[in-house]
């Protein structure tokens, strides 16, 4: 069964229902929500077009309960993502959807290509790691513009992703590991003993913390996979009670 998210006027949705057992389709907009069943009535053989259910609602919240019981567990998503928010709607499906297996999205060629990078270049980011989190994700073809009416000004990009088992533990785990991403990389071309400083209380406890997790404090965090950052979250867990009260010695109270 197929979740798809943002279907529009329905041109990925008609193929989609033709392919899949089911497809629950999840459109934020009503009136092209309201529009697309009497599409795929119009458009389809009835055995196909009830195939199709369709939900006004918005990707970035919606989730399992949202859907009719028997369509709550998708394992697929197949959709063009709403380029504006793509990133976080494709994180958060995975995040409240544990049942999608794999999936391929388009996306803007740029993001596409930072969804999909490997640790070591200028392209890997947040969106690259926190997406390893999740799922092994590979380039899937390039979409180039003229082959959209109207014709956009970017370019797309699919890209192709199967679940992994998540590297560590649980829901407070990975937020644990995505704040860590965060600070490493909001400061990119700083070093990770220095990235990392205001995060773990001081630049030493940066080090050891980092060291301790079998990496390299003068590395960059664009260097480092989602398993390297579980490593120095987990060992900065294992030091929580210092790194709390550094975390207190170099707040308020002294500013
Ligand atoms: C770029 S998407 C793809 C459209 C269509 N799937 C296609 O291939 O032509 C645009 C659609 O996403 C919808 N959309 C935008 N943000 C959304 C959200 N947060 N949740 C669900 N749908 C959303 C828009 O209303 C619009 O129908």
């Amino acid at each position: 069964m197929a979740l798809e998210v943002g279907p529009g006027l329905g041109s990925l949705t008609l193929g989609l229902v033709a392919q899949a057992g089911a497809v629950v389709a999840v459109e934020v907009d009503p009136l092209l929500a309201a529009a697309l069943p009497e599409t795929a009535a119009a458009r389809l053989p009835a055995a196909l077009a009830q195939r199709l259910h369709v939900v006004e609602a918005d990707g970035l919240r919606v989730r399992p309960a949202d859907l009719p019981a028997e369509l709550a567990a998708p394992t697929v998503l197949a959709a063009n993502l709403p380029y504006n928010v793509a990133v976080p709607l494709l994180l958060g499906l995975l995040e409240r959807f544990p049942t999608i297996r794999r999936g391929l999205v388009m996306v803007q060629a740029e993001v596409a290509d930072r969804l999909t990078a490997s640790p070591g270049g200028r392209i890997y980011g947040v969106p690259s790691v926190k997406l390893a989190w999740y799922a092994h994700a590979r380039p899937a073809g390039a979409v180039p513009r003229p082959v959209f009416w109207p014709q956009p000004n970017v370019d797309s990009g699919l890209v192709a992703f199967t679940r992994r088992p998540a590297p560590a533990g649980d829901a407070s785990a990975r937020a644990e590991v995505f704040a860590l991403v965060d600070a490493a990389f909001a400061q990119r071309r700083k070093m990770l003993r220095t990235a990392l400083a205001s995060w773990a209380g001081s630049a030493q406890r940066a080090e050891q913390i980092i060291r301790a997790a079998g990496v390299d404090p003068g590395a960059r965090g664009e260097t480092l996979d989602v398993e390297a950052y579980v490593r120095i979250a987990y060992q900065a867990a294992v030091a929580g009670r210092s790194v709390a009260r550094n975390v207190e010695d170099s707040g308020p109270s002294r500013a």
